[in-house]
């Protein structure tokens, strides 16, 4: 858990092959991007890539892979470029995916579903052991193989599966009260997909998805691009 703790304070520290150094935050949020990027390639087929390579599939610029990669201590070979399969594991370890990470999501409605059902989370290392809502008409349905239960056995499923990250997909009136019971059961992340701010005891971290904040953001740039397109 260090290395998420790490985000909240903006650092994390790195393992690099000759001593420790402190990430950026802004280099940790594109590694998992990067780590996309390289699945991509080692599902291609790709045995090794150029930073440019590399950095056109992410979506920056190589430049900026560089500095980032030279922060986990990883150069490449001058003339052969990254090796794919190893920066992918080099990357993977540092975010934390290397391991298994338990999570439980609170709140199976339609967001609830949609995330029971990617099953992107379990590819990259997060396996949903528990569906839990508060709502009894809820129980006994079957989500993604996951059987929805009771929000009240939150505390006995951490302790059994070790969770520590806890996803919130409820009614933004209920995560601070969801968030709560989750931290007292010993959870010690938060993805709150509510569009509220939760607060949360110091070693706690929380990230929030908002996709409407998104579509405002572009909106935005849109009505100015509508309004030069018609000055
Ligand atoms: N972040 C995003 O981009 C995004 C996108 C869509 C929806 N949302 C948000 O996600 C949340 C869920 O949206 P939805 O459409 O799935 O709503 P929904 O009403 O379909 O589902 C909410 C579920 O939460 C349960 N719930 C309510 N209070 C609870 C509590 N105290 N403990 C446990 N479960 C509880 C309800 O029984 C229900 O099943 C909302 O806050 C919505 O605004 C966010």
């Amino acid at each position: 858990m260090a290395s998420l703790r790490g985000w909240r304070e903006g650092l994390v520290s790195a393992r690099t092959t000759d001593s420790a150094r402190d990430i950026p935050e802004a280099t940790v949020a594109r590694l998992p991007v990067y780590l996309r990027a390289l699945t991509t390639l080692v599902d291609n087929g790709t045995a090794t890539c150029s930073s440019e390579e590399l950095a056109a599939a992410a979506g920056v610029n190589s430049a900026k892979l560089r500095k980032d990669l030279s922060y986990l201590g990883s150069y490449g070979t001058r003339g052969v470029g990254y090796d794919v399969d190893y920066l992918r594991y080099q990357i993977a370890r540092e975010i934390g995916v290397t391991q298994d990470w338990p999570v439980v999501i609170v709140g199976i409605g339609n967001l609830g579903h949609a995330l029971a059902n990617f099953s992107g989370f379990r590819s990259r290392g997060f396996r949903v052991v528990a569906l839990l809502d508060a709502d009894p008409t809820r129980r006994g349905e079957v989500v993604a193989g996951i059987d929805v239960r009771d929000f009240a056995d939150l505390d006995a499923i951490v302790r059994e599966h070790g969770v520590a990250i806890g996803v919130i997909a409820t009614p933004a009136t209920a995560a601070q009260d969801v968030a709560d019971r989750m931290v007292e059961a010993g959870i010690s992340s938060i993805l709150n997909f509510a569009p509220t701010v939760i607060a949360v005891p110091a070693g706690v971290d929380v990230r929030k998805v908002d996709l409407s904040i998104e579509l405002q953001i572009l909106a935005y740039h849109e009505q100015r691009k509508q309004a030069e397109a018609t000055a």
